[in-house]
């Protein structure tokens, strides 16, 4: 039996974030292997005309949830939908919701936030860092609570090249911006913006840095855990490969090179893709809270989940002609116009955000994550695996694109032959195009030019001594 399902079977669990990517994953998992949970509370905002309820109602009915109505079939009965803002100060629970969370959670789960590189300070910090600071003062009332684990990014140190599992602090102390964020107006924090931020390239790593020195300080006697997690994609193997419903981290690039309409990128190609398969994340998420609950350690540990310094890819192997060729042009037939100057502005500006981390390598250690692989059962080992060391490159890659296409763009998958076909003729043609022009430049090169020309006999008299050379050296071997 497998120590971690069961002792998730008997929880009532908080998760924040619970209809975004990680917090779906999150709940999946948990319902699939711990099907006799007592409830899970989660936290939802109304969104786009749909009440809370149903929002997890449209969650349950997709595709991802197939294999838990199996193992679970009254799934539906075990989630309890809380209306909450985690942009309003109060969190806006109502009483009695509050007080129930108050005296039943057992392990809370943080994933929301605001992910967005550009987001306002203001906003960036109520979410990212007041949320947090709130939910850890709910979590220091709950008489239950054995556990709470923390979601954060391992890029919040990104100014540093070699980040250990530790928290690193920010020069001005959380407390004192979020209390400057009350009186001060939009367009001063703007101003004042790139000056608090300093090396970190963006609002959403300084505000998630900000968030765990929250952590370290008010977490009182919680048993606290903190997850870094670098770029999390789609799923590698659970529920089923490729698995992705979001356009954040590289999708969007990888949906707009499959679309024909990124050609290039200005990425060094040794640089180490540093992603995670979001089912790797959930399964260290699940194995952490547990072993935080269970054990209990001393201090807050912090979890590295990364794959660069075990199972290294760079963004050379990420841009391989899989990207291309599987996705298939049809999807934008028809945009035209200013629709089109709005997509390619649009492709730009998230170029511009992300090529900060497709230039650089980092180099984390995995200390906590390692020794935690060591406390698991061989059953729990295969049933919450967070070792990457297995996963093959290109094949993920591969399902990453084909789940893109399957569940993010619900294309047809039966014109995947067809494309494919497409983009070997169109590969053909420009390398014919290439080969075609090299040879007219080259002749016209050596038309014109002495030393192209002495290029060109040294190369054909090289080429020759090495055939001769070698046929002769053959010929004695037979
Ligand atoms: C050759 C190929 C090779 C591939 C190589 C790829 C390399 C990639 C490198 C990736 C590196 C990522 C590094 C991340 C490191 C940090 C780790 C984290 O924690 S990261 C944490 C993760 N955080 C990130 O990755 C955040 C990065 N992204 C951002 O911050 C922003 O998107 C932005 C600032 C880049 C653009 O902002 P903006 O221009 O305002 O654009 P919007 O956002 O508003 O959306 C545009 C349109 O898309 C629509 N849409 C949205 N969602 C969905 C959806 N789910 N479903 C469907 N559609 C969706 C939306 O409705 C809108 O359409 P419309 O309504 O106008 O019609
Ligand atoms: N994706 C990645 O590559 C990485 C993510 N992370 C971290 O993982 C965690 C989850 O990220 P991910 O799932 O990708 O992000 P998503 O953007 O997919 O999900 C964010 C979640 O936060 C919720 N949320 C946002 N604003 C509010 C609000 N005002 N009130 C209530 N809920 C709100 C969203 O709810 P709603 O559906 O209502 O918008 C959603 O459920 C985050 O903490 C992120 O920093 C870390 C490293 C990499």
């Amino acid at each position: 039996m497998s120590m971690i399902s069961a002792f998730y079977g008997s929880k009532s669990i908080l998760i924040t974030g619970a209809t975004g990517f990680l917090g779906k994953v999150l709940m999946e998992k948990l319902f699939r292997t711990s099907p006799d949970l007592k409830v899970i509370y989660i936290l939802v905002r109304p969104k786009a005309g749909q009440t809370p309820q149903q929002r997890v109602l449209q969650i349950l009915n997709s595709k991802l949830f197939e294999k838990v109505k199996e193992v679970c079939p009254n799934v539906h009965k075990k989630i309890r939908a809380i209306y909450a803002d985690l942009d309003q100060n109060d969190l806006a629970i109502s009483k009695e919701d509050m007080q129930e969370l108050l005296s039943y959670t057992n392990i809370i789960f943080h994933c929301a936030a605001t992910v967005r590189f550009d987001d306002h300070l203001r906003h960036a910090m109520q979410l990212n860092v007041s949320a947090t600071q709130q939910l850890l003062l709910m979590a220091n009332q709950m008489t239950k609570l054995e556990a709470f684990v923390h979601i954060s990014t391992a890029y919040a140190n990104c100014n540093l090249k070699y980040i250990d599992e530790v928290i690193y602090s920010c020069p001005v102390e959380p407390k004192k911006i979020m209390d400057s964020m009350e009186w001060l107006d939009d367009s001063i924090i703007e101003d004042i913006t790139p000056k608090l931020i300093g090396d970190r390239p963006n609002t959403y790593i300084y505000t998630k840095a900000l968030a765990e020195m929250v952590v370290q300080k008010e977490s009182g006697n919680l048993n606290m855990a903190i997850i870094r997690p670098s770029i999390v994609g789609a799923t590698w193997q659970e529920p089923f490969p490729g698995w992705i419903d979001n356009i954040n981290g590289p999708t969007g690039l990888i949906i707009a090179a499959g679309k024909g309409f990124l050609r290039a990128l200005r990425a060094t190609p040794m640089a180490v893709a540093d992603l995670v398969p979001v089912d790797i994340v959930v399964n260290l998420t699940l194995a952490v809270g547990w072993y935080t609950a269970v054990q209990r350690p001393k201090s807050t540990l912090i979890y590295h989940c990364t794959s660069g310094n075990i199972n290294p890819c760079n963004w050379g192997k990420m841009g391989h002609k899989h990207l291309m060729c599987i996705v298939p042009t049809s999807y934008l037939v028809g945009v035209t116009g200013p629709w089109m100057t709005k997509l390619m502005n649009r492709l730009l500006r998230t170029l511009s955000m992300l090529e900060y981390f497709i230039n650089r390598s980092w180099d984390w250690s995995t200390y906590n994550t390692e020794m935690l692989m060591f406390e698991l059962s061989p059953e729990d080992q295969k049933l919450f695996n967070f070792d990457v060391r297995h996963l093959n490159w290109m094949e993920y890659i591969e399902n990453y694109v084909l789940g893109i296409k399957m569940y993010l763009l619900k294309e047809d998958m039966a014109k995947i032959p067809e494309a494919k076909q497409h983009f070997k003729k169109l590969r053909n043609i420009h390398y014919l195009f290439n080969t075609a022009l090299f040879l007219i430049v080259w002749r016209l090169l050596i038309a014109r030019s002495q030393i192209a020309r002495n290029v060109w006999f040294f190369i054909v008299s090289f080429c020759y001594k090495f055939l001769s050379y070698f046929r002769a050296s053959s010929t004695l071997n037979a």
